[in-house]
């Protein structure tokens, strides 16, 4: 075994070094085995482990990425305080049954001279796209490098970054890269708030609080099905969560489940989505439902 692969118990593995989880994956393929990837950053919880189950089911290894990738943080943003952790992510992981965990370092996926990088018009425009400039072409190409890197045949991520899933399936079809992307639920606590990595900044009161977030969509969605008029439904849910102390609020918005265009109104019967991203004190949360299921 190379240096650069510290074995825990097989068929379990860390890999820090291309070229080492380019031969795990050589071998698996030799051996007619379909490969999955699930891209992370770490700080691991039953959403990324919900992914790495789903991709047992669509492959027969699941390679997992852990890479807090600078790229995608502005420079305002919490790159340096992201949680890191990774010997519980790799503990978590080998019990949930993910083959081989590849965490490169910086330099490794940045080598001196890099200077290429994936941008993404139309749907890295607007939502997060605005509020977060350069995340979507961090995204894109980091995501890139890693599909590029393993080749997996399928590459899950979840519906909780949804316009995250829809930049990557528009990467995928523009540069023709063979993989298919699955798109996982987002798993959430009893109380409705989605699990995120960043939840663990949240105080006790502030936890408390951060439900409201996924009641307020749900409750402006069933009013949008019965029939409201978009504006008023949109205006009374940015009111809601003002007065439960979210703010400030970049965005609650009625989206085309696909194109991310703005809906004024459900009256095409095309699939919508809602999708909101507002600070509950110093942290910035996300979340995102359906209005109306994706069209067959
Ligand atoms: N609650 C969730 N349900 C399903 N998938 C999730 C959930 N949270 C994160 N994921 C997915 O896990 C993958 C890795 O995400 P990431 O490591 O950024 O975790 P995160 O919890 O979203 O962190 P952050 O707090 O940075 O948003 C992404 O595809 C993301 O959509
Ligand atoms: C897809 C991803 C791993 C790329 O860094 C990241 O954006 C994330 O964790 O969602
Ligand atoms: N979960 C998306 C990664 C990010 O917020 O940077």
């Amino acid at each position: 075994m190379s240096a650069s692969a510290v074995s825990f118990q097989p068929p379990f593995s860390l890999v820090r070094d291309v070229a080492v989880l380019r031969q795990n994956v050589a071998a698996w393929r030799a051996a007619g085995l379909r490969v999955a990837l699930v891209p992370t950053m770490g700080a691991l919880h039953d959403g990324h482990l919900s992914l790495v189950r789903l991709g047992l089911a669509h492959a027969d290894r699941v390679v997992v990425s852990l890479f807090v990738n600078p790229t995608q943080f502005g420079p305002a943003e919490d790159f340096a305080a992201y949680p890191r952790q990774e010997g519980e992510d790799a503990a978590a992981l080998r019990t949930a049954g993910a083959h081989l965990l590849y965490a490169p370092d910086v330099a490794g996926m940045y080598p001196e001279g890099f200077a290429t990088t994936v941008s993404v018009a139309g749907v890295s425009e607007g939502l997060c796209g605005d509020h977060r400039p350069g995340h979507f072409q961090g995204v894109a190409t980091v995501v890139t490098k890693l599909l590029l890197r393993v080749l997996p045949d399928v590459a899950l991520f979840g519906e909780k970054d949804y316009q995250q899933v829809q930049v990557i399936r528009r990467v995928v079809t523009d540069l023709d890269i063979p993989v298919k992307i699955v798109a996982g639920p987002t798993v959430r606590e009893a109380d409705g708030l989605a699990l995120s990595s960043r939840n663990a900044y949240l105080s006790p009161a502030e936890r408390a609080v951060a439900p409201t977030l996924h009641r307020v969509l749900q409750e402006a969605a069933a009013a949008l099905r019965a029939g409201e008029a978009a504006a008023l439904v949109l205006e009374r849910a940015r009111s809601a969560l003002s007065a439960a102390g979210f703010g400030p609020l970049d965005y609650l918005d009625l989206r085309d489940a696909e194109t991310l265009v703005p809906l004024a109104s459900l009256g095409s019967r095309r699939a919508a989505r809602l999708l909101v991203a507002v600070k509950l004190g110093r942290t910035r949360l996300i979340d995102n439902i359906p209005v109306l299921a994706d069209a067959p």
